[in-house]
């Protein structure tokens, strides 16, 4: 079909039609090429309709951000996360001086491994017997290392849980991209044992438990706050802030991203405190300010709500799923400190972590991808879908 002749409101319009001559080109890539066209579509893995076989040795690969573990890492960490994104120097900078206040340690790999924790006790109790590994995108234990253990171990299929629940390139396209590096680094190895085939999860913003989660948490926040203030509250949900650009192409139609925070929000709001309104506001950019990213950020906002007369805000950030640095940095030390500036009672709700509800829905999430059935987004992502041009990180 001619692509010009098509109207704009056609939504069943491909975002990010397949360039002429693309082909695919998985092994052998240099750090500065484009990520082969396997990369972009489900890391080279198309998800099945038909139940998982039975026999077959499934596993759960639990695929993180990773963080550093020490003051030595934060720099080598900051550079694998930002190499060939054009993040200022003093950006980095100012960034590895919050994981310094930490002791150089981010909170996020305890966290992940509470969950995996958590994960396999729910498995063993429902009677399912599927062992979990992990992996991370930017710091040990790296997914190469995770799809390697699974190869030598005879997994033959992988059910990929990221730790986003959102469309977006950072959220959704680049754990595909994580999992078809693991892929090539297993291929480019003669030696090594085939390795599992995968699919991603969908996405699980709008899964019960999640939602359930994060409306215990607000419901906790909101008990926080002084009584004369409670019901006045402002609500507001913060997620990652993203590049503009990033945030156009997120979906097959595009800002997938807000769409799904918007939802979620709404769903968190309709179960803790029905009938209020909430703000959607974002958090932790970077970037030269030259580049547009999603605005307002939430620091701008609470300045907005006081010059409004509001007396007391609630911050839920329902953009992640624990309470890693991103979370206690940005909003505890620095939304905080702002709202206390401001004169604005503050609390701030936590992530899902390891709630009951939250895990109870990953163990649907996977049994119902492995009854197989039309696979979601997020599973089945069309190619380029969330796909912006930037250079491919090298392997680890
Ligand atoms: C959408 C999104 C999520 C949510 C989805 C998901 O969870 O995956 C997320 C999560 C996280 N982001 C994290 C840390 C960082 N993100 C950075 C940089 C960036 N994030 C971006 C987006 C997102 N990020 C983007 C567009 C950039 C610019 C560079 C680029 O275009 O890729 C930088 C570099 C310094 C800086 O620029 O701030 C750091 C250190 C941590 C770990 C925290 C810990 O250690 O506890 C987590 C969970
Ligand atoms: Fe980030």
């Amino acid at each position: 079909m001619d692509m010009a002749m098509q109207s704009a409101s056609d939504l069943s319009r491909p975002a990010h039609p397949m360039p002429e001559g693309a082909s695919i080109t998985p092994a052998g890539q240099q750090p500065n090429e484009e990520p082969s066209l396997a990369v972009r579509n489900n890391g080279g893995v198309a998800p099945s309709t038909a139940p998982a076989p039975a026999g077959r040795r499934d596993a759960v690969l639990v695929l993180g951000f990773g963080g550093p573990e020490g003051p030595a890492d934060v720099m080598p960490f900051l550079e694998n996360v930002t190499r060939g994104r054009g993040i200022p120097r003093e950006r980095l900078e100012a960034v590895a001086e919050h994981y310094h206040h930490f002791g150089g340690v981010s909170p996020i790999n305890e966290q992940n491994e509470a969950l995996i924790a958590a994960l396999e006790a729910e498995l063993e109790t429902a009677g399912i017997d599927l062992p979990v590994y992990w992996g991370n995108r930017n710091w040990a234990p790296y997914v190469e290392d995770a799809w390697r253990q699974m190869a030598d171990d005879g997994i033959e299929h992988a059910y990929v849980l990221a730790t986003s629940a959102y469309a977006s390139f950072s959220g959704c396209r680049q754990y595909h991209e994580d999992v078809a590096r693991a892929r090539v680094a297993l291929e480019s190895d003669p030696g090594a044992p085939a390795g599992p085939t995968a699919e991603k999860l969908p996405h699980y913003f709008d899964a019960p438990g999640f939602v359930q989660a994060n409306a215990d948490a607000l419901a906790v926040a909101l008990g926080q706050l002084p009584a004369e203030l409670r019901d006045g509250a402002r609500l507001v949900a913060t997620a990652h802030s993203i590049p503009n650009a990033m945030a156009d192409v997120a979906g097959p139609q595009g800002h997938a991203y807000e769409a799904e925070l918007q939802r979620a929000a709404q769903l968190v709001v309709d179960a803790a405190a029905p009938g209020r309104s909430f703000d959607l506001v974002w958090q932790s950019r970077s970037g030269p300010p030259s580049v547009p990213w999603l605005e307002p950020d939430v620091n701008d906002h609470l300045r907005a709500l006081a010059e409004n007369g509001e007396q007391a805000v609630v911050v839920f950030p329902v953009g992640f799923i624990s309470d890693h640095l991103e979370v206690i940095w940005d909003l505890d030390n620095e939304a905080k400190e702002t709202a206390e500036e401001l004169g604005l009672a503050f609390a701030r709700a936590a992530t899902a972590g390891t709630h009951a509800a939250f895990v109870r829905s990953l163990r649907e999430l996977l049994a119902e991808r492995r009854a197989g059935g039309e696979p979601r987004l997020g599973t089945n992502c069309p190619a380029f879908c969330c796909f912006v041009q930037r250079p491919a990180r090298p392997a680890a």
